[in-house]
């Protein structure tokens, strides 16, 4: 597949103005981004997410590195470069809020360069698209958050350009509208078959509208792999354990230690452990732990993980994760 972002060697630090601190957003970051891919940036807060995204749309500059679009370098055709770009960034959304909504989309539709005809074509495809039909006519200001976001979303449609990132995309907003637009982006990238970078703390939408991840921690990426590669790699060492019997306190605190993020639950008379493994011979070192007292293992199921069991593996500690 064609490339149709570069990101070489990337480099942000700001100094805080107080204490002159000197803070290492990100620090090295390479990847690329393929025409027509979806991919998802991650990582804890403060990993430094925003931070790369704003410097993939030019609000911000780094300090080392490259980063080219279309093959256009954006330091030094930063222009041309940038056309290929829309992003709604989390919490800045551009939008008139005195305007209702369809005159909103018909504004930066006309502002685009579109013709009239395109206009009216674009506005009524958006408007459908994004169940905004009903509230075409209400201003944006009296909207709740979660419309405002899908107009924000829209609009940036609207330029028709190759990529679009967005930034937190389904932050703060409720269960219901966060589904509903979850919905209407997978259509969108089934539909429209643009390159969209994604970042998002909300793992359902990396798991369902990403082919690829990114995973960044502390400024670094620690993850560049497919999410159904990463799922099934997962999968394969995600165990669910029942035990004839109560674990004593001795082996509760030995699995605390060694398996931090195995959960147990059990009755007078069993006990189901379930278990990621970082590495598939780490079952060795479990079932000693039941071993130890004599404690009958009943069963051993595959369990099906999600991804965000997926992430809080990668992310937990300072270990980096390696494709084993
Ligand atoms: N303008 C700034 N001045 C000083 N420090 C900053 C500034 N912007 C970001 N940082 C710091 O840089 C680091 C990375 O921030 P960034 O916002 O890029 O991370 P993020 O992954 O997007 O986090 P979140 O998920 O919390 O939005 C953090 O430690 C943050 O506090």
């Amino acid at each position: 597949m064609e490339k149709i972002i570069e990101v070489r060697g990337i480099n942000k630090q700001y100094v805080k103005r107080k204490t002159k601190e000197v803070i290492t957003a990100v620090n090295d970051v390479s990847f690329d981004v393929h025409r027509g891919e979806v991919l998802g940036l991650l990582g804890p807060n403060g990993a430094g997410k925003t931070s790369t995204i704003k410097m993939i749309c030019g609000l911000l500059q780094a300090d080392a590195g490259s980063i080219h679009i279309n093959g256009l370098d954006i330091k030094k055709k930063r222009l041309k470069a940038l056309k290929h770009i829309s992003a709604v960034l989390e919490g800045n959304r551009n939008l008139y809020w005195r305007l209702t909504v369809r005159e909103n989309l018909e504004y930066f539709a006309g502002n685009r360069g579109l013709s009239r005809k395109d206009v009216k074509e674009q506005v009524e495809k958006l408007l459908k698209q994004f169940r905004l039909k009903e509230k075409e006519n209400e201003l944006v200001n009296g909207l709740s958050r979660g419309m405002q976001q899908k107009l924000a979303i829209a609009v940036a449609l609207l330029a028709n350009t190759e990529v679009i990132l967005l930034d937190e995309p389904t932050l703060g907003l409720d269960v219901e509208i966060s589904y509903e637009l979850r919905e209407i982006l997978k259509m969108i990238v089934k539909e429209e078959k643009r390159t969209i970078i994604i970042s998002s703390h909300d793992m359902p939408v990396v798991q369902e509208l990403c082919d690829r991840t990114i995973i960044i921690n502390k400024g670094t990426v620690v993850v560049d792999e497919k999410v159904e590669n990463l799922l099934k790699l997962f999968e394969t060492r995600a165990y669910s354990i029942k035990l004839g019997g109560t674990l004593s306190v001795a082996q509760e605190q030995q699995l605390l230690v060694k398996f931090p993020l195995c959960t147990y639950e059990g009755s007078s008379h069993e006990t189901v452990v379930n278990i990621n493994l970082e590495k598939s011979e780490d079952i060795y070192d479990l079932f000693d732990i039941f071993k130890a007292e004599g404690t009958v293992v009943e069963s051993i199921d595959r369990t099906t993980i999600d991804f965000e069991q997926v992430f809080m593996e990668i992310v937990k500690g300072e270990k980096a994760y390696a494709m084993a």
